[in-house]
């Protein structure tokens, strides 16, 4: 070994040294922290002060180490610290790997516990009697658009939501076997859908077999000669298969917004800076009540980045609406809008107030 080279890696050697003293001693500063908020009834899980800490880790560095990366770790590090506060149970959409298990691994870090739930409503009834501490669920795509189950779960159950994340849906194609070996492509219908056009270009020959999940076909392309599956990155790697091709969808921008639901006490107390609000409301059934509940929102100011209607399930052409908007719900603009809506709309049930994450990891 080079004189050189053994110089560089002793001094490599003394910055592992000095990371894991830090590390050591910012995990006991956490599990300090954790007991005060034992002390003083307040949710271990504080997505707000988590994204504060992922910025200002990206600001101090002068960009030698990559920034993903570095929001990576420090996502598993903020993970550790918080197992030791408390073992955190966290309720997703399975089966495993997902693209909502991938949602849910990058909010909570992988020091959690993950619990698959076949349904929407399962996950919210298991954060509602406590079975699990939080549950993460699909909200909307951006092609495909609203997620009924969740939007109907989110009037049914008396849930918050604590946090939103965003995901690149980039479908992969998958498999042990090279391109001109595979016969047969397996993967949810949507999925097969979304790829279309590049399975027509590379492998218009192959037969296209529709699976339960994404994660189910990665299974059976495991298993099957000739056969790849269309699936999440993390799904290949759950299943140790390579990934042949990435991004195969056709439409370059396909994001998926998932939820993360806790129980009402579960949510943050203090008003975040970047808050989004969700509220569900419901209007009398008269000339212009839509107009007149939103009128407060374009008098305040407030932007409103979401208005979708959905079936009551009580009288027939009988509508709620889900309204998002910027500002949270302990200001005084957000608590006047509220007030003014709560006058006018027969039921006015507020969602949750949540940091703004329109970050991709
Ligand atoms: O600051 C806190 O409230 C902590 O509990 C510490 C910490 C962290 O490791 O930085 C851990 C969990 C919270 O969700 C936010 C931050």
């Amino acid at each position: 070994m080079s004189e050189a080279l053994n110089e560089l890696r002793k001094r490599i050697n003394q910055i592992d040294q000095d990371l894991v003293a830090l590390l050591d001693e910012r995990v006991n500063l956490a599990s300090e922290i954790g007991k005060t908020k034992v002390r003083d009834g307040v949710p271990f899980f504080d997505p707000s002060r988590e994204e504060e800490v992922l910025e200002r880790v990206s600001s101090n560095s002068d960009g030698s180490f990559p920034q993903s990366a570095l929001r990576r770790i420090f996502r598993e590090i903020i993970s550790a610290s918080i197992s030791l506060q408390k073992q955190l149970v966290i309720g997703f959409l399975g089966p495993e790997a997902t693209f909502t298990h991938q949602a849910a691994r990058e909010c909570f870090g992988s020091s959690v516990e993950f619990r698959a739930f076949r349904t929407i409503p399962e996950i919210f009834r298991a954060v509602e009697r406590g079975a699990v501490d939080y549950g993460v669920a699909p909200v909307e795509n951006s092609i495909q658009g609203s997620v009924f189950a969740t939007l109907d779960s989110l009037v049914d159950v008396d849930l918050r939501i604590i946090a939103e994340r965003r995901l690149s849906i980039e479908h992969c194609l998958i498999s042990n076997e090279p391109l001109d070996k595979i016969e047969r492509v397996y993967s949810k219908d949507q999925a097969l859908g979304q790829c279309r056009d590049w399975l027509a270009k590379n492998l218009p020959k192959a037969e296209l077999i529709d699976a339960t999940s994404t994660a189910g076909a990665v299974k059976i392309a495991a298993e099957e000669a000739g056969s790849a599956a269309i699936a999440s990155a993390l799904a290949a790697a759950e299943f140790n298969l390579p990934v042949l091709e990435r991004g195969i969808q056709d439409v370059r921008n396909n994001y998926t917004r998932f939820l993360v639901l806790g129980r009402p006490e579960t949510a943050p107390a203090v008003p975040v800076e970047r808050a989004r609000t969700a509220v569900v409301l419901s209007i009398s059934d008269e000339p212009g009540a839509l107009q007149t509940a939103l009128d407060p929102f374009a008098e305040k100011g407030i932007n409103l980045s979401r208005i979708e209607s959905r079936p009551s399930r009580k009288k027939a052409w009988d509508y709620l609406f889900f309204i998002e908007f910027a500002g949270h719900e302990k200001t005084p603009e957000v608590a006047e809008v509220l007030e003014h809506l709560r006058a006018s709309c027969p039921l006015v049930k507020v969602l949750g107030s949540f940091p703004v994450a329109d970050k991709l990891d």
